[in-house]
């Protein structure tokens, strides 16, 4: 019998096995992605398909900010929005009455976008400023408050009665989760985020038991997931899906049939509003995800690049389908 080397004898074998399996894993990923594209297709290949029933309805534009208007990264403070995308989310929300739907406080979202002609919904739609005017186009980088503005405005917050316990458990949370370097806690006014994005993998666990265990304290509480993210919400009847249906309805299209509501997320909490979509039976609930994922989304973007086109696509479609009418 031929003697055989093994990898750990042969560093140059060992690199080849790597390689190998590294091209077999792409191959697999890329293959099972293929697979997910074909039941969600790409919003941006199918635009002209998806667009032909939107002809003559009006079109109701929903956005999640992280992960779909700006790229995810480490430090949850310096996730800006690029100025090319705010220029396409402004031409949007000049055409189309345009709602950001956050798990942010609705003020820190508005800090990042300075668009005025947005609606902003924060904390999971448990913060909603809705005008009562329609949006206007010129002054779009105001940044302060709408109220403050001068602009009349409808104001909703389903959790208010919550805002004394969330101070005290956000002191709470600080306190305890000091021990686990790398954790954050993120103030989103009514509900709050433990980021755990810069924890060593092998605190996250203790952090998630750490966070559970305060939790159970506080009955009228209830723990939720993100992208690296434990969030902790007040145990009301309400979600991206609640406040995607409360503006519909506050936007005057409740009970009309002529309108299209389209929602691009890329997290789980906006499944709730995909669902909302999909029992309407009409309207274009968009994941944002480069792996495939179970969503009840129907078709799917790449990433924030594509969301960038695909937003621009929907101005150039306006534009064209106004100018041949
Ligand atoms: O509903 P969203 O607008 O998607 O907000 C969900 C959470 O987004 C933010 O966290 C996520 O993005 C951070 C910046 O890219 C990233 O560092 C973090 O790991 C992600 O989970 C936000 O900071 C959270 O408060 C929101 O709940």
């Amino acid at each position: 019998m031929g003697y055989q080397s093994s990898s750990s004898e042969n560093p140059n074998l060992e690199s080849t096995l790597k390689s190998r399996f590294d091209e077999d894993r792409s191959t697999a990923l890329m293959s099972s992605y293929a697979a997910w594209l074909r039941k969600h297709p790409s919003a941006l290949e199918s635009f002209e398909g998806m667009m032909m029933p939107a002809k003559g309805k009006s079109l109701v534009v929903f956005l999640d900010y992280d992960g779909t208007l700006s790229p995810i990264v480490e430090d949850p403070d310096q996730a800006f929005i690029s100025d090319n995308m705010r220029s396409a989310l402004q031409e949007v929300a000049c055409i189309f009455p345009t709602a950001i739907v956050t798990g942010r406080r609705r003020d820190k979202v508005k800090e990042f976008v300075q668009l005025h002609n947005v609606i902003y919904a924060g904390s999971h739609g448990m913060d909603m400023l809705t005008p009562v005017s329609p949006l206007r186009c010129n002054n779009m980088h105001k940044s302060g408050a709408l109220d403050e503005e001068g602009d009349e405005v409808v104001s909703y917050q389903p959790a208010k009665a919550f805002l004394p316990t969330i101070q005290e458990l956000l002191k709470v949370l600080k306190e305890k989760t000091k021990t686990i370097k790398g954790a954050m806690i993120e103030d989103n006014k009514f509900c709050i985020s433990v980021h755990f994005r810069r924890v060593n993998i092998e605190d996250v666990n203790s952090l998630k038991d750490m966070v559970k265990s305060i939790i159970e304290a506080y009955s009228g509480f209830r723990i939720t997931g993100g992208r690296k993210v434990i969030e902790i919400r007040p145990r009301i009847d309400w979600d991206k899906g609640r406040a995607l249906q409360y503006l519909i309805q506050n936007l005057g299209f409740n009970d009309s049939n002529d309108f299209l509501p389209l929602y691009i997320g890329d997290d789980k909490t906006d499944e709730d509003a995909f669902k909302v979509i999909k029992d309407v039976g009409r309207g274009y609930p968009v994941i944002v995800s480069s792996i495939p994922k179970e969503t009840k989304a129907s078709y799917s973007l790449r990433d924030t690049n594509e969301v960038m086109a695909f937003l621009v696509n929907l101005v150039n479609w306006k534009k064209s389908s106004s100018a041949s009418n």
